[in-house]
């Protein structure tokens, strides 16, 4: 911990750490996310923004994180995390872009008093702020640079070193809610998660074992620590964790980690689980997972984010009735238009739940899920938790069950609630909660996938002149412009056997995506072409 007094000014902050000629930077979907050698500036000045953010909300703790998630090795990033641990508002991701666009030091002060003039800031009171990083190497360098930027603004620092990004949301909230949470050190985040795992398990055996990869980055040594508060794997589970070398921080994401799994749909060529033996993947950062297994045949089977929201809101949809609690609490799903059809069938027609879809990025979907008494969301990518709405966490507390049956899922039902870190998807305690389920159930990842068959599906990336003309409504769903383009979309659809298809601009990378789904693989593959074709001709216009 540092001192809360500023150590040189604003200017010189912002002259040790210039910005590169002509780089324009934009905090996206993920924060400020580019090659690692071009973002010395952009960390310093993020840091006075972090700062300004814990003072707009009365000097409570603002988290940073140093990440650049599932990218390659040399790419690094930033994002800031608010102070109940959730991800940054988005008023300010515009303040944080502006302010990394500043061309001159003096240009980056002057827009500091700016931002605290217009939104009443007192620039003397206390600013608070806790930071984290991945195992990038440059990740040393960057926080060297932002805590440069905290200093010149007289913020108090917290230093975590390296931490999983949703161990970083997870201090973020403990700080500021004094411990309501949990205990805002990482020994605090195994006791809460390690024994909320044990008491949902209750005395139940997982099948199998579970192989980790942890994508070379820093959920491996996370996980290693966290298996130390786990039942021992003579009663609890036996995790084997593979992929955990970050000493060789060129390993970092290749060939391994969820987005090459649900990329590739195959699994990491390092990995040497044998048939049926059920394994997961987390990306760089630890905030996504997916599972996969091969069968006898050595064809291989990916359980994603819709996979587990499914399986999820299954167990707590079970557990909430059977509690005597169905008339009081409401579940709901929540998914983005890459969610497969047969994902959002099973929802509605067999769980018979509420869905809802919104756009891509997490901060939409846990907005939706924030209004559902228990909100279960995930991308299908593997992003994702649940969220339960203040008043269904008291109704839960105040609930007096009325037979032991009610009892035993009631308890089951609450350190399920411990057992969710409901701040951010997160990969570890999303693994272990499936790996709850599976226990509950007695499933191995077999059974999981025989809840439903997923449609064949196929996501294509097509490169245009400027992916901003292309623009959608209804979340995503529907291209409105450029003009008529739509229309052409809906008739190749119509050809297709429980066809859907839509193309929209990526918010991460500079192109259109375009999804396709049928009946059959040929079908699914087909569409996606034919939906391509005609996004890079409009795009050629
Ligand atoms: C289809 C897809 O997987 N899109 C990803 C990707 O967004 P795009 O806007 O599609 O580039 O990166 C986001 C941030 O990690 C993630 O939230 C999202 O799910
Ligand atoms: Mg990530």
């Amino acid at each position: 911990m540092t001192g809360a007094h500023s150590s040189g000014t604003i200017v010189e902050a912002a002259e040790m750490h210039p910005a590169p000629n002509g780089v324009v930077y934009q905090y996206g979907t993920a924060g400020f996310r580019t090659k690692a050698d071009i973002l010395d500036s952009v960390m310093t000045r993020c840091a006075l923004i972090a700062a300004l953010r814990s003072r707009k909300v009365g000097g409570q703790w603002i988290g940073m994180m140093i990440t650049a998630s599932h990218n390659p090795p040399e790419d690094n990033g930033v994002k800031l995390v608010e102070a109940m641990g959730n991800m940054l508002t988005e008023k300010w991701e515009a303040l944080a872009t502006e302010m990394a666009n500043k061309p001159t030091p003096e240009a980056v002060l002057e827009y500091y008093e700016e931002i605290a003039f217009k939104n009443n800031i007192d620039l003397k009171s206390p600013a608070r702020v806790v930071l984290a990083r991945d195992t990038r190497a440059s990740g040393a360098r960057l926080q060297a640079c932002v805590i440069d930027g905290l200093k010149a603004a007289g913020a108090e620092i917290r230093d975590f070193g390296y931490l999983t990004t949703p161990q970083l949301h997870y201090m973020v909230r403990c700080l500021n809610t004094n411990g309501a949470y949990g205990t805002p050190t990482e020994q605090g985040y195994y006791e809460k998660f390690g024994g909320a795992f044990k008491r949902a398990l209750r005395g139940k055996k997982p099948t199998g074992t579970l192989t980790v990869d942890c994508a070379n980055g820093v959920g491996g040594p996370k996980l290693a620590e966290l298996i130390k508060y786990l039942p021992p794997k003579s009663e609890g589970l036996e995790i084997i964790i593979v992929n955990d070398n970050v000493v060789k921080p060129e390993a970092l994401n290749v060939e391994c980690g969820a987005d090459f799994v649900k990329t590739n749909q195959r699994a990491p060529p390092s990995s040497g689980a044998g048939p049926n033996d059920r394994c997961c993947s987390l990306d760089g950062d630890a905030d996504r997972v997916v599972y996969y297994f091969k069968d006898g045949n050595s064809m291989f089977h990916l359980l994603d984010g819709d996979r587990i929201a499914t399986l999820v809101a299954t167990f707590l949809g079970d557990l909430v009735r059977t509690s005597g609690l169905a008339d009081q609490i409401k579940l709901g799903v929540v998914q983005t238009a890459y969610a497969n059809g047969a994902a959002t069938h099973f929802v509605k027609d067999n769980l018979k739940l509420k869905v809802e879809c919104t756009p891509t990025g997490v901060k939409y979907l846990h907005h939706e899920a924030e209004g559902m008494d228990i909100g279960v969301y995930f991308e299908a990518n593997g992003h994702g938790t649940v969220v339960f709405s203040p008043d269904t966490l008291k109704t839960i507390a105040a609930y007096e069950p009325r037979s032991p049956g009610q009892k035993e899922s009631l308890d089951t039902l609450k350190a399920c609630i411990d057992l969710i870190n409901s701040a951010v998807g997160d990969a570890l305690s999303d693994a272990l909660l499936v790996e709850v389920i599976l226990a509950h159930k007695n499933w191995g990842a077999e059974e999981w996938l025989g809840t439903y068959n997923d449609l064949p599906n196929r996501l294509l990336k097509v490169i245009v002149k400027d992916r901003n003309m292309f623009k959608t409504a209804d979340a995503e769903r529907q291209l409105v412009k450029p003009e008529g383009v739509q229309k052409l979309i809906d008739a190749e659809v119509q050809k297709v056997r429980q066809g859907r298809s839509f193309a929209r601009a990526s918010g991460t990378e500079d192109a259109v995506r375009v999804y396709a789904e049928g009946a059959t693989r040929a079908e699914a593959d087909d569409l996606a072409r034919k939906v391509a074709e005609i996004v890079k001709a409009a795009g050629a216009a």
